[in-house]
């Protein structure tokens, strides 16, 4: 089925997702998606391994067709207008598909043939993207030589060689060490201020998913919460405390019980979302069953929010995938 184009007049998404699904034998990847991303944005999906994000990616992209639904990328359908799309779109994926054995510049100028780069702008735009990523004084260099944080700014300078309206980043510093996930967001944050461009990226990295302008957060295939990371946290309205005792089972009842709360008992502790946390610690301590070993309180992070909303931090949810917690707030 086709997209339903936006209204005459409306200005049209950068994407643009209705009922999206895809199914692989048994098993929903994607189980029914509304989103829009509007130009210029940077829009993140997070979740845990399995949520669903990079098959949904892998649809936007035209790389795997939806069961049911439709999408829209830069204004064209992602399964009758493939080639549009692929036209405005850069694409960075978690595994690398560079030639190791061509140099920076190579691996550059072949992608700006197949993609049609005019040859008149070719030199300019080159070296504008590998300046952008620090890697132009390395274009000579064959990729083999490059560490993993160096051959992923060079696929984020082929991404964009071509000038695309869309950038797609999944999971674009997975596996890298603190500092190179630093600097590539470094980068991520020039683009955004100097190429007119839509931004659209995974992860599942909490703290990566505050840079963005918006969210979506999925588990299981479908998007549970959908706003800025201010407006996600703020609609907890609580704050969070964690706390520690030998038995986690009997202090969980204690806080229902006496405490008419509801808290969430995970691999790291009891956690339980109260309106003001601070002076709910001296009448925790001496009003459970058993010792409180250690406590500690916060403001509502990201993952709160997934943990609101699924009844599991996103760390439990990677390791058993399609559980749910009994303690879980529906919250809709
Ligand atoms: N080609 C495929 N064939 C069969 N099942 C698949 C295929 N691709 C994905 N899946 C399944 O679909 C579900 C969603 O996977 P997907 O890779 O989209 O999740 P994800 O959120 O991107 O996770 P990750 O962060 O690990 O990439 C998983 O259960 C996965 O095993």
């Amino acid at each position: 089925m086709e997209a339903p184009t936006p209204a005459a007049g409306a200005v049209e998404p950068a994407v643009h997702v209705r009922g999206l699904v895809k199914r692989y034998g048994e098993v929903t990847a994607v189980d029914g998606i509304d989103l829009d991303v509007h130009k210029g944005e940077t829009f993140g999906f997070l979740g845990p391994n399995g949520a669903g994000k990079s098959t949904t990616i892998s649809i936007l992209c035209t790389l795997a067709r939806p069961s049911e639904g439709s999408a829209r990328v830069a204004g064209h359908d992602v399964v009758t207008e493939r080639d549009e799309v692929r036209r405005h779109i850069g694409l960075v994926f978690q595994d690398t598909t560079l030639d190791q054995y061509l140099t920076a510049e190579r691996n550059l100028r072949f992608h700006a043939e197949l993609y049609g780069v005019p040859r008149d702008l070719l030199d300019d735009r080159l070296r504008k993207v590998l300046e952008m990523v620090g890697l132009w004084e390395r274009r000579g260099s064959k990729v083999q030589n490059f560490s993993g944080g160096m051959k992923r700014r060079l696929e984020i300078a082929r991404g964009l060689l071509h000038s695309p309206r869309v950038l797609f980043l999944d999971e674009p510093t997975v596996g890298l060490d603190p500092q190179t996930r630093l600097s590539i967001w470094g980068y991520i944050d020039e683009l955004r201020q100097t190429e007119d461009i839509t931004i659209f990226l995974t992860t599942h990295y909490m703290d990566e998913a505050e840079n963005c302008d918006r969210i979506a957060i999925m588990d299981a295939g479908r998007v549970i919460a959908l706003d800025t990371p201010a407006g996600l946290k703020a609609s907890l309205g609580t704050d969070t405390v964690r706390l520690r005792t030998p038995d986690d089972a009997v202090a969980a009842e204690d806080l229902r019980d006496r405490f008419q709360l509801d808290p969430t008992v995970g691999s790291e502790g009891i956690t339980v979302g109260v309106p003001d946390g601070e002076g709910f610690v001296p009448t925790v301590v001496t009003g459970l069953r058993v010792p409180v070993t250690s406590i500690s309180v916060s403001r509502p992070t990201l993952d709160d929010v997934f943990l609101s909303y699924t009844g599991r931090t996103i760390r439990d949810a990677e390791q058993a995938p399609g559980m749910t917690n009994p303690f879980a707030q529906t919250r809709r």
